[in-house]
């Protein structure tokens, strides 16, 4: 399988995760696809944050199997699965206060590109790392901020500096966890434009709370209630599904 778009390029078949007699995860099939960003919605305690942990390799699920790329891929840790190009923002990076924004980049940079240490390569692969980690930090529109140290980064903008981290491993999967939560409107929407703009080039699970972003993003919505999916479709199905409403009702939504 490849990145051709509309073929899932990430697929979750039959996943099960329980915790003692809690069905956290029940028989949860998921397909992500190159160019499609798919939410993954549903009340508090449903299962969103247990599944993507299953995805992304935190976490073992009890049956079923994770596919990437025409690999079974279930039984790869995180940090393999990463190499190989499913991340998961905001968990797989940790930023270096003390570090200027784009030497946070280039810190990732260099971590995909294995570079070995060599007296007379150094500074030309160094350039070469510099100038991926500039283009990073344009792509995500934090080209202005290179020379900023990243403490002193607007809590949106760590968010985008984190994506930008995320994408120095050249993942074909984003796996995203409320990448909203803590923002405002103005950066929310940010964030929405960079997803948007990312997009085409990715398959993107979105966890996420805020509806009106999920509404606004999603190409396919898929809503979990304890553990189980009882819905997946476009925005306008999975907003008049009656079973949809309910579930949200019964948690004062
Ligand atoms: N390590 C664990 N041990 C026991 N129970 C757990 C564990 N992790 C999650 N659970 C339970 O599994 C269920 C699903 O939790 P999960 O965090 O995946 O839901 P969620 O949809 O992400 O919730 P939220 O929207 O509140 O973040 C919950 O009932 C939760 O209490």
């Amino acid at each position: 399988m490849d990145n051709v778009q509309g073929r899932p390029v990430f697929e979750a078949r039959n996943l099960y995760k329980s915790y003692g007699g809690l069905r956290a995860t029940d028989d949860l099939s998921i397909q992500l696809e190159t160019g499609k960003i798919h939410a993954l919605i549903g009340p508090n305690g449903a299962g969103k944050t247990t599944a993507l942990s299953q995805l992304s390799g935190e976490l073992r699920p009890d049956d079923g199997q994770v596919w990437f790329d025409g690999q079974d891929i279930t039984r790869f840790s995180m940090p393999w699965r990463a190499r190989m190009g499913v991340a998961r923002s905001f968990q797989i990076t940790a930023i270096f206060d003390d570090f200027t924004v784009a030497e946070n980049v280039a810190v990732a940079v260099q971590s995909r590109t294995r570079h070995h240490f060599s007296f007379w390569r150094a500074v030309s692969r160094d350039a070469g790392i510099n100038q991926r980690a500039m283009a990073l930090l344009e792509q995500v529109g934090l080209g202005g901020f290179a020379s900023r140290r990243a403490a002193d980064l607007s809590h949106g903008q760590k968010r985008q500096l984190e994506i930008a981290m995320a994408l120095a491993l050249e993942p074909k999967v984003l796996l995203l966890d409320e990448p909203m939560a803590g923002m405002g409107p103005t950066e929310s929407n940010q964030l929405a434009e960079l997803l948007e703009k990312l997009k085409p080039d990715f398959a993107i699970l979105l966890v996420e709370h805020d509806m009106n972003i999920v509404f606004r993003l999603a190409d396919v919505i898929s809503v979990l209630v304890n553990g189980a999916m009882i819905a997946s479709g476009s925005v306008d199905d999975v907003r008049d599904n009656e079973d949809v409403q309910k579930a949200y009702l019964a948690e004062g939504y």
